[in-house]
């Protein structure tokens, strides 16, 4: 069904630099930037919640979502009761059909931006002060902030859909999180073991967020992707900014696969390769021994008793993360609050 406005060729016109009609006027919302939208009911609220999209822009569903979610506040089927922030990351990559026009934006957050001067450079950095402006306008009283930074994976996974716990410098991981995140059919996290410069630990780590990379499927073009998968996903998110209070289910250990990075091995030379084929899935076990790369004359190996592969990718720039490998945790050994 064509639509008189759509968001999505609104902000995908401004990247080509194309006219179009103006955002339309809503008493709730606020337009910080094409594809950057805040929602703010009147009174009432008690969390500010960012859903991002296309920090990757070839990663279509995410986008489909988020578009829906923008489609349904101005159309009146979606009554927003909390603040929320939607961002479609990066309209210039969608443009392009790729991963990202220049430089993988999700690695340059986290003052990141300032090593370089490319678009995806000078947006991430914009796009770490519409977070301020965001979390930082908000009404004054106790507040819980969110971020879902919404992508799906390159390759299949073992475990559809599963969510990066950014680094949490020794604080404890959240039940109540754990539990929104299975609801939404996210029941596998990877606990991250260090700082990194992605989009969710720059919201985590500077805004005190309960932020999260979350991947809900796999890298389709636009028009493929199966809405259905992510029926889970779009019905919590949407209870999370529709209602005062989130109704969710008490915790239940049972429900979640918990994984620990174990291992982070990034390419550093040109002559890089991973020993595996491009059709082995997200947190296929390799035994140890097993070899999993050879960066120059470097060969990595697997080192614990199994150890799961996870976003490999050897087409990386030199210095960026090739690969992660994750070891299985029991619930039970998670610090949780
Ligand atoms: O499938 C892949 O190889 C990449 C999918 C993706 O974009 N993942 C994110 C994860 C970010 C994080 O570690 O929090 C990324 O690589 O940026
Ligand atoms: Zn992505």
């Amino acid at each position: 069904m064509s639509r008189t406005f759509d968001v999505l060729e609104w902000t995908l016109a401004a990247a080509r630099g194309e006219n179009y009609p103006d955002f339309p006027e809503h008493p709730q919302m606020t337009v910080y930037d094409t594809g950057v939208i805040a929602i703010e009911p009147e009174q009432g609220s008690s969390k500010d919640v960012i859903i991002s999209c296309a920090v990757h822009g070839d990663e279509t569903a995410p986008i489909e979502l988020v578009r829906d979610m923008i489609h349904a506040v101005l159309d009146g089927a979606l009554e927003i009761r909390q603040r929320v922030l939607f961002m479609i990351a990066n309209p210039w990559s969608i443009v392009a059909g790729k991963r990202f026009v220049e430089v993988n934006m999700n690695r340059l957050f986290s003052g990141a931006h300032a090593t370089g001067d490319t678009l995806e450079h000078q947006h991430a950095a914009k796009l770490e002060r519409y977070v301020e402006r965001f979390y930082t306008s908000a009404p004054a009283g106790q507040r819980q902030r969110y971020h879902y930074d919404l992508h799906t994976a390159i390759r299949d996974s073992a475990y559809e859909k599963f969510a990066v716990y950014p680094f949490r410098h020794g604080q404890p991981y959240k039940r109540e999180q754990l539990t929104f995140l299975a609801e939404c059919g996210v029941s596998t996290i990877l606990l991250n073991q260090a700082p990194t410069t992605t989009f969710s630990y720059f919201s985590s780590h500077q805004f005190g967020a309960d932020a999260f990379t979350v991947e809900l499927g796999k890298v389709r073009p636009f028009g493929q992707n199966d809405m259905s998968r992510f029926a889970a996903a779009d019905h919590m998110f949407r209870q999370l900014i529709s209602t005062d209070v989130l109704e969710l289910p008490a915790f239940d250990a049972s429900r979640h696969h918990i994984f620990d990075v174990c291992r982070t091995i990034d390419r550093t030379q040109s002559e890089f390769r991973l020993n595996f084929p491009d059709d082995v899935a997200n947190f296929t076990p390799f035994p140890r021994g097993a070899l999993l790369a050879v960066d120059g004359t470097t060969e990595y190996h697997v080192e614990q008793a199994q150890e799961r592969i996870i976003f490999p990718n050897a087409n990386v720039a030199i210095g960026q993360r090739a690969l992660l490998t994750v070891v299985e945790l029991p619930v039970t050994e998670l610090d949780l609050v």
